[in-house]
């Protein structure tokens, strides 16, 4: 595990996309596509507008294929869908076509929009293992990640699948990649920044011992990939 640490989000903005950029063009050269899976949430907002303009020259973005690793259940036009943060922030920019954006499907119920996301990463990956080349992930105050939240069914989750989960406290429903899933990828990269991170990065990231109900971003850890960190002082100044 790497573990980058920036004195300012710009800095750290800068390098993951630096990050992002080498992989991206090594998938191309290697497989001609990127299979890039992108977070929710506010924090890569400033990112995503970053590669989608600064850096957009830096990618064939035409062999880029876009997922998403978790979705809040709300319509697709709704403020919460992190489909639409991604398109008002990476794909109106960048004028993705439809066909390499694959939107979790919220109009169906949240078990059956699990089952047909996995069915559509399955057709991606002509039926063979989902190994994505690089995953990017978020982590919560309360140290979820995609949507696998504290004390929820999704932890114990040892397929390698999408899954529906209720989350209690949130009292709504979300479909998530498992943990099984995530740790399948070539590549996954945390984006963790502010101080509003700090209590629980100091406990994901700590030296004491696991306790992935409470901490559930202690469950990433590739099974043959990289794993790195992009995170900022604040984030890392109980460490
Ligand atoms: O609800 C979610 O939260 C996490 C963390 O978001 P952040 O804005 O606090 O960084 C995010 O990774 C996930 O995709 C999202 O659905």
């Amino acid at each position: 595990m790497n573990l980058h640490i920036y004195d300012t989000t710009a800095e750290l903005t800068e390098k993951l996309a630096h990050y992002i950029i080498k992989i991206a063009n090594e998938a191309i050269v290697a497989k001609d596509r990127f299979d890039f899976v992108l977070t929710g949430g506010n924090s890569p907002k400033a990112l995503y507008q970053a590669l989608s303009t600064t850096y957009k020259d830096q990618i064939d973005w035409s062999k880029v294929y876009f997922f998403f690793g978790d979705e809040r259940t709300v319509l697709p036009n709704h403020k919460d869908y992190n489909g639409l943060m991604a398109k008002e922030n990476l794909f109106d920019n960048l004028q993705t076509p439809a066909s390499h954006i694959f939107y979790v499907d919220t109009t169906l119920a949240p078990a059956e929009a699990a089952q047909a996301y996995k069915k559509a990463l399955d057709e991606h990956f002509g039926g063979q293992e989902i190994v994505f080349d690089l995953i990017l992930l978020g982590m919560g105050d309360d140290a979820h990640t995609a949507s696998i939240f504290p004390h929820t069914d999704l932890v114990k989750n040892t397929a390698k699948t999408v899954a529906a989960v209720f989350v209690e406290k949130l009292d709504t429903y979300r479909v998530s990649f498992t943990a099984p899933l995530i740790n399948q990828a070539k590549n996954v990269a945390f984006l963790t920044f502010g101080e509003g991170k700090a209590n629980a990065l100091s406990h994901v990231l700590g030296k004491g011992e696991k306790n992935y109900d409470l901490y559930p971003s202690q469950l990433i850890a590739p099974v043959n990939g990289h794993l790195d960190w992009f995170t900022d002082k604040a984030a890392t100044s109980m460490l």
